[in-house]
């Protein structure tokens, strides 16, 4: 199957294969040893939807294969200061180079700059990229089920869980829902964007929330513009969404953050 996310995929393994080579596991390991403890990226979820409030993963996104550049005066820790002030649960960074103009500096000055949790967002095809992303001070991965076989997708979870991150697992569809659930972190996002031809469709979000078990945290992504997207999904029950683009095309982040999440 020729598509966007087969193409990313196999750039990320060929990337992957040489950053091994320039990095020792040992050095991973003790860079990963010298990092603070995650931060609980569910935790500050549930924490949100459970004062009555709206739970906010907010991206920090430069560029993106379907938009190209985004934001022109991209600055990671200024981003993560708006968003935290304004109210946001948790970050997510981009590190992904080649199509979302990323990098792995971004991870590490927008955590440094907050004490929100931060997810690395990137598009994990190996174990070995869960301990950088802790080696980065990451506190969550994301595992994309459309991306990976089950065997890799429960051993990369294995990794994650093991040095204490979170694993946020991001589905499409039904059949990607159930193969989820085979894993152990509860923490679910919908991707309303389909990764193989970028289109956006709400409904995605509507037929899966139904879906996930009782317990789970359930998150929506993608193409999230206003309070009245928020709104709209709250009424079908979600509470937790991931929002990159409409707010870092804002001028003053922070007041598109609050913005978003006042009641
Ligand atoms: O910028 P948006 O439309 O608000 O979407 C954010 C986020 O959901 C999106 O960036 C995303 C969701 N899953 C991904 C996987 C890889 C890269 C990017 C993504």
């Amino acid at each position: 199957m020729s598509n966007r996310l087969t193409q990313i995929l196999v750039d990320k393994r060929v990337h992957v294969a040489a950053r091994k080579t320039q990095l020792s596991l040992s050095t991973l390991e003790a860079q990963a040893g010298g990092q603070t403890r995650p931060r609980g990226f569910r935790a500050a979820l549930e924490a949100k939807a459970k004062a009555g409030g709206y739970g906010l993963i907010a991206e920090i996104k430069r560029a993106s294969p379907s938009k190209g550049l985004i934001r022109a005066n991209f600055d990671p820790p200024a981003h993560a200061r708006s968003y935290e002030a304004g109210g946001a649960a948790c970050l997510s960074v981009l590190t992904d180079m080649p199509y979302f103009q990323g990098a792995d500096e971004f991870l590490v000055a927008a955590r440094a700059a907050c004490a929100l949790p931060c997810l690395r967002k990137d598009f994990m095809v190996d174990p070995w990229q869960v301990l950088e992303a802790r080696a980065l001070g990451a506190d969550a991965i994301l595992i994309i089920v459309a991306a990976l076989d089950d065997g890799a997708m429960a051993e990369i979870e294995a990794a994650a869980l093991g040095l204490g991150m979170d694993v946020l697992v991001e589905v499409h569809d039904a059949a990607e829902m159930e193969r989820a659930l085979s894993l152990r972190s509860r923490l679910i996002g919908v991707n309303n964007r389909d990764l193989r031809d970028f289109s956006v469709d709400f409904a995605r979000t509507y037929d899966l929330v139904g879906r996930a078990p009782e317990g789970c945290t359930f998150v929506a992504e993608s193409g999230l513009t206003n309070r009245a997207d928020l709104d709209a999904m709250a009424a079908h029950g979600v509470r937790c969404f991931l929002v990159g683009e409409s707010l870092m095309r804002q001028a003053d982040v922070e007041a598109a953050t609050r913005a978003l999440l006042a009641a």
